[in-house]
């Protein structure tokens, strides 16, 4: 797949890669060591390692024993994002540990090289390549350290102590061994090249200062029932998908991961859906975390802010609106899956889902006890009036598909949603104002619609839209939302519709592509790791506990070595597909456990 000059035994899959991240960015470190995606200063902003989706010619940078392949174990240390890999090698055992730690001023990457038996010969090859793999920058040395500049950006490389360093086809290089009990921490600092370079921080700090803040958060969490090692990792994802100083939830730190090999399925998932984002946030406070809910909240309520009727599906970190979608010719996609883009042009789309994720979020911060902001009810009342006169058009549905709007009956359902939890508020909360019987009225008219038009008898399930016979995993949310009981001969014949029409060795994809005119894209994809948990969840629901274990067991068994999740599988390769780690995944993870073992919970 990766054609690589540096580790010429190894071409790494999206499985091989693990997380590091400090909430504003985050990087992707390979198994053999190299860290191939890192975009700074933020999650969307160009990378300056982007051998992810070309080569090391597209900048990445790796730490590995002299002339070894993959590490031969790895592991994040508890309760932590810090990574550690381990190399056994003739000469001896080395570990690096990769970090970055909450900014201060800037963002750093550390790696710190250790060796704990014998003396190994370790090289460090790093090729910063900004603007996306596309820029070489001039390299100098300065204070006794690197430092790379180009256009708008610069780094410095350091290393304690300093280790002999050459530059040699536009990539610095060094070599150096270490013994037991031997260290040598290496430090990337990147900032705005018009300015004076930040203080240096001190590595070993870090790495204790970074294992004291996640411990201290993952000590918060509630949940101590089965599968708590999966759940805790999940949480330690989705927190560092969030950007901190806004509050504001990536869907995936990644750009074009294919959704099929050589594929044209690659989209950029590096911004706040609302989708994405409220799911997130309900995993997160039923777990117990309450501070990430509240900083959503305000980032909400400064996002959306305006006429309810330009309320986007999609947002930047800081609540930007134009997300402009574009392809990066130069770069030769993950496994050649051309175009690249960046940038997402589903931010223009319609998804009346997204009303009913929001209102209904915000409805569950109320009931978990948040405490409501001020204008936190005029942005749902102005939500819900809006939506009142648009839920009968047709949109792009959940999905965000190109193919044309269409009566998405899962969109309806969330206008239901919408409208069902506005009225429950009002219902116990008059003083807050708001035109109860027309929402009233609203609920019951959807309610009837989607019964009418949105299933078919004759198969008794629920259709993917009005008058199809295509079927869509997003339907197995009715019961969950409150739609119909579980009970209801129409969930339980819309449940195994699904997972007959739709299941794919035991996971369930999205919706069938056999039909290329409604997504209106060409090709196939994986199963989605998330409607395949929703499965699981709704099983439990019908009184089905042993298959929806058995189900959720498979499915934790899909994670990586180091726990993590992509957006979707391919069973025919076992490879995982999609942008990674991706939060619908892990959300998915998260709130299945709680559902499935709820009643183990510690609080
Ligand atoms: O299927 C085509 C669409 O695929 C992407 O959307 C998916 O990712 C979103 C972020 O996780 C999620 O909210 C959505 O439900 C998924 O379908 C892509 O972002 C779209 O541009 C594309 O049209």
């Amino acid at each position: 797949m990766h054609k690589s000059v540096e580790s010429p035994a190894f071409s790494a899959s999206i499985e091989d890669y693990a997380l590091i991240g400090d909430q504003q960015s985050a990087a992707l470190v390979a198994r053999d060591g190299s860290i191939d995606w890192l975009c700074l200063p933020r999650f969307d902003s160009p990378a300056c390692f982007a051998a992810l989706l070309g080569d090391e010619h597209n900048g990445k940078w790796r730490i590995a024993p002299k002339g070894a392949g993959p590490c031969t174990r790895r592991a994040y240390r508890t309760d932590s994002l810090v990574l550690d890999s381990e190399w056994d090698t003739p000469e001896g055992t080395l570990r690096v540990t990769d970090l970055m730690p909450q900014r201060d001023s800037a963002p750093d990457l550390v790696r710190i090289v250790e060796g704990l038996r014998g003396r190994v010969t370790v090289r460090s090859a790093i090729r910063l390549r900004f603007d996306y793999g596309s820029i070489v920058p001039w390299m100098r040395r300065a204070e006794g350290h690197r430092v790379a500049v180009a256009g708008p950006d610069a780094v410095w490389l350091r290393s304690e102590p300093a280790v002999h360093t050459w530059g040699e086809d536009f990539c610095t290089h060094s070599e150096f061994t270490v013994g037991e009990g031997e260290k040598v921490a290496f430090v990337l600092t990147w900032h705005p090249s018009h300015q004076p370079r930040p203080p240096l921080v001190d590595p070993y700090e870090s790495l204790h200062g970074s294992l004291a803040q996640w411990r201290e958060w993952v000590s918060q969490c509630r949940y101590d029932g089965p599968f708590r090692d999966a759940v805790v990792r999940s949480l330690i994802t989705l927190k560092a998908l969030t950007y901190a100083p806004t509050g504001g939830i990536v869907a995936a730190p990644t750009t074009s991961l294919p959704e099929q090999l050589g594929g044209i399925r690659n989209w950029d998932y590096r911004y706040c859906w609302l989708r994405d984002s409220t799911l997130t946030l309900d995993a997160l406070l039923s777990a117990g975390y309450h501070e990430e809910a509240a900083d959503w909240r305000d980032w909400l309520l400064r996002a959306v802010a305006g006429d309810p009727a330009d309320l986007q599906i999609m947002y930047g970190l800081s609540g930007e609106r134009r997300l402009p979608e574009f392809e990066l010719p130069w770069l030769p996609g993950f496994g050649d899956s051309v175009p690249v883009r960046i940038g997402n042009d589903a931010a223009k789309q319609l998804q009346l889902d997204v009303y009913g994720e929001v209102i209904d979020s915000l409805s569950l911060a109320r009931c978990s006890g948040l405490p409501a902001k001020p204008h936190m009810w005029q942005v749902q009342r102005a939500l819900m009036d809006f939506l009142c006169s648009a839920w009968r058009q047709p949109d792009e549905g959940l999905w965000e598909v190109r193919g044309g709007r269409r009566h998405f009956v899962y969109s309806k359902v969330m206008a239901w949603v919408a409208a069902d939890r506005a009225v429950r508020t009002l219902e116990n909360e008059p003083q807050l104002g708001g035109d109860l019987a027309g929402w009233r009225a609203m609920r019951d008219e959807v309610h009837r619609e989607v019964c009418e038009r949105g299933y078919d008898a004759e198969r008794n399930t629920f259709t993917q839209f009005y008058g199809s016979r295509g079927l869509d995993a997003s339907l197995l949310l009715i019961p969950r939302v409150g739609f119909l009981p579980p009970d209801d001969p129409r969930v339980i014949g819309t449940v195994d519709a699904v997972r007959e029409e739709l299941g794919r060795d035991g996971f369930v994809r999205r919706y069938s592509t056999d039909v290329a005119e409604v997504d209106g894209l060409p090709g196939d994809e994986g199963t989605f790791l998330v409607c395949s948990f929703w499965l699981a969840d709704a099983l439990h629901r019908l009184g089905r506990t042993e298959e929806a274990r058995a189900l959720f067991e498979r499915l934790v068994g899909l994670c990586n070595d180091v726990g993590l999740l992509a957006e979707e599988y391919d069973p025919a390769s076992d490879r995982f597909l999609g942008n990674y780690p991706q939060a619908f995944s892990h959300l998915g993870l998260v709130s299945t456990a709680l559902a499935l073992f709820g009643d183990q919970e510690a609080g």
